[in-house]
């Protein structure tokens, strides 16, 4: 239990197991797409193309290939045989390769390295050329190779069997390596056209006399030869951020979102394939994306070989199963990316405790969102078993976990309100250092009390608060005072909820100091923006912080106008360079100030 992704892993196979528990009961022949109007016996000769068994070194025979177009002609709707390469026809639908495709979740998953293990034989009423749309679609299932047959719209039953004229011309099409140098552009630039190939018309017979095996396995080489050249290391997840801009937010803060969720992403230690980006006035209830924005989703992780999505904005239990089932990835929201670096990054016994605390309240509601939307399909045959009960005790042993974890948090908290009260029993004044994330704090509390505690250009680098002494002179008398100065977690833009309750007690470090020096990244473009966050964070606390010190950090790499600006603006904050001690005179006398200030005002 002290792996907290194992919970989540239980949440992924419950939602698996629904997937495939309903296909048990029904026919192995169904037949998909719409069904409507078809009689009982062309139903009949569709479930027949069931029973055909193709050679496995052949894209189809002429034999079958009549076969479906007979049939296709007979209803008057495209048909599509999807077939393995042992040549069994695993899938019949009727309708378009858009329309009758395979689910995402039931594709076979080779990462982009492979390609299906499927291809696909599909009528075509008219002889134009294959439609974009249907090519896509075999991009987003990685087909082997896809047979188009165009019909003539008749044709004739031979009398030893099977039929012949129907088939006009085929098409033949499949997936194209994308060639060297053009990975890296097109991992940058917005979707590009995924490549491949669509052959020119061809009698029946060429296309029944084409080796299929030596086919594919000169593409698959070629893919797996890129996909080395990638560099995959498998323990990374390949991440699609995606990110929905409503009317409530600007471009700009938009952006800036999204870079911060890029770089949330890479702390955790995945790595950003592409960003998706789509404009709506609200996000849709159940995909959040549309449905065009979905399927780009899906091709794009097909394509890039993508192994997880990452939203920037919170998801509903609902809405992560819903484009899971679509998409056929693992979906997850920035709450969870910040979850896993905290989990990640604790050290201590402490910071250990309080990450599991956060991760179980996140996901308990979730797999309650689960129940209850499998109760609300209402009960009845298929609803019990397994999954149910086991959620349940998953459930209640949650529950049982973050009560005693909370009462952990509790004794800690205690623990630390004693040594806080044995400080100020000394009278020994108190400041913490408050900022958002990578601001600089660890790194002015080295450098002011030449400690070495770890400080990095990462996110959420610290998760323990830190307390040194500092010396000071007096405010008045210059006397040499002993100060108390507190390093603490870094502030983020939305701190997930879970995390300030779980981390309450080392945010009372923060509320409990006689003053707060707040800390600013100057050199951040967001700085602002920044700044306004931490100080809603702030006063979302319970009680209320003591008075605080503005101090802009990073000053040796920010452009003279943005110090100019930020002077004008802030005329009563403090500008230091932690990394080059710069300021640090000044900032000394200041937090002097601020100390004697805040004890007097007691
Ligand atoms: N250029 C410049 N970089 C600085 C300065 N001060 C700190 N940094 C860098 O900023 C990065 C973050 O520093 P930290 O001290 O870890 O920041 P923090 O606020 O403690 O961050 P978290 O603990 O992750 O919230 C490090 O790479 C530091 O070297 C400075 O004055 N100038
Ligand atoms: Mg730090």
């Amino acid at each position: 239990m002290s792996d907290p992704i194992s919970v989540l892993k239980t949440h992924f196979f419950v939602i698996f197991w629904e997937n495939v528990k309903q296909p048990k009961g029904a026919p192995i022949e169904t037949i998909h797409g719409n069904l409507q109007g078809l009689k009982p016996s062309q139903l009949k000769q569709l479930q027949r193309l069931y029973h055909q068994k193709l050679p496995g070194d052949r894209i189809t025979t002429s034999e079958f290939a009549q076969r479906l177009a007979g049939v296709s002609t007979d209803i008057k709707e495209p048909v599509c045989a999807y077939i393995n390469r042992r040549g069994q026809v695993i899938r019949v639908g009727v309708g378009t390769v858009s329309q009758t495709r395979i689910p995402a979740l039931e594709l076979p998953r080779y990462g982009n390295g492979r390609l299906s293990g499927i291809r696909c034989i599909a009528t075509q009423l008219k002889s134009d050329v294959p439609r974009e749309s249907v090519l896509t679609a075999m991009a987003m299932q990685r087909l082997d190779v896809l047979a188009i047959l165009t019909l003539t719209g008749s044709g004739f039953e031979r009398r030893g069997g099977g039929g012949t004229g129907y088939v006009k011309e085929a098409y033949l099409a499949h997936l194209l390596p994308q060639g060297e140098g053009e990975n890296q552009t097109q991992l940058d630039s917005p979707l590009a056209p995924v490549p491949y190939y669509v052959s020119s018309p061809m009698s029946l017979d060429v296309l029944s006399n084409q080796d299929f095996l030596d086919l594919v396995d000169g593409l698959e080489a070629e893919f797996q030869r890129e996909f080395v050249a990638l560099d995959v290391n498998s323990d990374q997840d390949r991440v699609l951020l995606v990110g929905v801009q409503t009317d409530k937010i600007s471009t700009q803060r938009f952006e800036e979102g999204l870079a911060e969720l890029a770089r949330l992403v890479d702390t955790a230690g995945g790595i950003v394939l592409q960003t998706l980006r789509q404009k709506r006035s609200r996000p849709h209830p159940q995909t959040v994306v549309g449905e065009g924005k979905t399927q780009e989703i899906a091709l794009a992780a097909q394509t890039l070989g993508a192994t997880l999505i990452v939203f920037d904005r919170s998801l509903s239990p609902a809405q992560v199963r819903n484009l899971e089932t679509r998409i056929g990835v693992r979906v997850v929201d920035r709450t969870e990316v910040i979850l896993d670096i905290f989990a990640q990054r604790a050290q201590s016994g402490a910071g250990k405790l309080q990450v599991e605390l956060a991760q179980l309240e996140y996901s308990l509601p979730r797999l309650t969102g689960r129940g209850q939307a499998m109760s609300r399909l209402g009960g009845g045959i298929g609803t019990r078993g397994p999954g149910e009960t086991k959620l349940e005790t998953e459930r209640r042993a949650i529950q049982r976990r973050i009560a005693r974890l909370q009462q952990e948090v509790n004794q800690l908290q205690a623990h630390r309100a004693r040594l806080r009260q044995r400080r100020q029993r000394q009278e020994v004044p108190t400041l913490a250092i408050v900022g958002y994330t990578n601001a600089g704090k660890s790194t002015l509390l080295n450098v002011l009390t030449a400690s070495e505690i770890y400080a990095a250009d990462q996110l959420f680098a610290t998760l323990d608060p830190t307390s040194r002494r500092l010396t000071i002179p007096d405010a008045i008398t210059e006397e040499p005072q002993n100060i108390v100065i507190t390093d603490t977690v870094g502030f983020i833009h939305e701190l997930p909820p879970a995390l300030i309750d779980a981390f309450r007690a080392t945010l009372e470090e923060v509320t409990d100091a006689d003053a707060l020096l707040h800390l600013v990244d100057l050199s951040h473009p967001a700085w602002q923006a920044q700044i306004q966050s931490v100080m809603e964070i702030l006063t979302q606390m319970p009680i209320t912080p003591g008075p605080a010190l503005l101090a802009f950090n990073k000053i040796d790499s920010v452009d003279g106008e943005t110090l100019r600006f930020a002077q004008e603006e802030y005329p009563q904050a403090v500008f230091i360079s932690a990394a080059n001690a710069l300021g640090l005179e000044t900032l000394r006398r200041r937090i002097a100030q601020l100390i004697d200030y805040a004890i007097a005002n007691q």
